[in-house]
């Protein structure tokens, strides 16, 4: 397969509900679409899911776009790809930027598995037809309005419910929450904002019979998370500290967590999410699918990547509905009783649907190799 035709989009969404997190609030979702097309004409989509803000991880919208068309797409002219895990090792030389990474390698993944005439599913090797997801909840103005969500989420058939937790708002919080909802699958993430210098603080969690804490520690951390899961009882649940197959194998050998959220963009594409997924199922370490508030392309490829058999947890893979007025892909991303059945079209499996692409496109950009 040979790559003729780069089409970048920068688009930019408005979100049902804000989304609050330890870092802060986001009502509009500015991301990437890259569409590749191959020479025999298959088009194949992926989403560049950097932040406007690099808040989560270092990357922006900005410096993904400026990654992508200055260094990632140019180091496909003239090569012929007889799978796509040979775009991982084509990136090897440039050092970070996994969602500018995925954003391109996902759309190669996409085409590759067309061209092949197979779902992106078969195509990396997964087998559910269904899986089931959990909802991320972030953190609301008031207990009774996080409680109205978690109500809504439980009637809509959610198989876990995450809330946002950081420091003011944790243990009182998480109370609140047990005392109305005493055993409902609940688990919470911090997204770093704690330190070991609040041991004791996070000493209290194990009351609350959580699945699992999220990234209680800093992003670039697996030592200290190795002494507080030697100290706590609630598995932990790595998030921004793993980017990589070797940073997961690290943190399970050194013990920093028992359980790895896995994201196609923190790690830099389909190839590695799937690496990591063989390293922790080889060392008895489940995983699930995180998300990143994405539209429809991106929610596909996280749907195909859940379908491997050791994404044993719920992920943050809700539907269509739960972000978006509109998503801008055909059919969306629907959840039936906290499944979601995997598709079953070639390729990602859902259509885009490219007037709604083209209303949200702000910029684009179009290179031929
Ligand atoms: O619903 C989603 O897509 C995931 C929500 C979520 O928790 C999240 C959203 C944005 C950035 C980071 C995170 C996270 O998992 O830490
Ligand atoms: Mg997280």
């Amino acid at each position: 397969m040979i790559i003729r035709d780069v089409m970048i989009r920068r688009l930019e969404m408005t979100m049902k509900n804000s989304f609050s997190t330890s870092f802060g609030t986001m009502q509009t979702r500015q991301f990437l679409v890259i569409e590749v097309i191959d020479e025999k004409g298959n088009h194949g989509f992926g989403e560049g899911v950097a932040f406007s803000i690099p808040w989560y991880t270092e990357e922006t919208t900005v410096t993904s776009l400026h990654m992508i068309q200055d260094f990632l797409v140019p180091m496909l002219k003239g090569k012929t790809l007889h799978h796509p895990d040979e775009v991982n090792i084509i990136f090897k030389s440039i050092r970070k930027n996994n969602m500018a990474k995925a954003a391109v390698e996902c759309a190669v993944w996409d085409c590759w598995a067309k061209r092949q005439g197979i779902t992106l599913t078969e195509a990396i090797g997964g087998k559910k037809e269904k899986i089931d997801v959990g909802i991320s909840i972030g953190l609301q103005a008031d207990f009774e309005t996080l409680a109205e969500r978690i109500n809504q989420s439980l009637a809509s058939g959610f198989k876990r419910i995450k809330v946002k937790i950081k420091p003011g708002q944790d243990i009182k919080l998480l109370s609140q929450i047990r005392e109305r909802f005493p055993d409902i699958p609940l688990m919470a993430d911090a997204n770093s904002a704690y330190t070991l210098d609040d041991l004791d603080l996070l000493k209290q969690l194990d009351q609350f019979n959580l699945t699992m804490i999220e990234q209680p520690l800093s992003s670039d951390d697996i030592i200290d998370h190795a002494t507080l899961q030697r100290q706590i009882q609630t598995p932990i649940c790595l998030d921004e500290s793993i980017l990589s197959a070797e940073d997961a194998r690290k943190a399970i050998q050194l013990g920093s967590c028992r359980v790895i959220n896995v994201k196609i963009g923190r790690v830099g594409g389909m190839t590695e999410a799937k690496k990591i997924h063989d390293v922790c199922q080889q060392s008895g370490i489940p995983v699930w699918c995180g998300g990143m508030l994405e539209s429809g392309i991106g929610r596909a490829h996280n749907i195909a990547l859940t379908a491997l058999p050791n994404f044993t947890f719920p992920g943050d893979t809700a539907g269509s509905a739960s972000y978006w007025e509109r998503d801008i892909i055909t059919p969306e991303v629907v959840v039936n009783d906290g499944t979601i059945s995997v598709p079953k079209l070639d390729g990602m499996g859902f259509e885009v649907d490219v007037s709604e692409l083209e209303r949200h496109t702000t910029q684009r950009i179009e290179i031929h190799l």
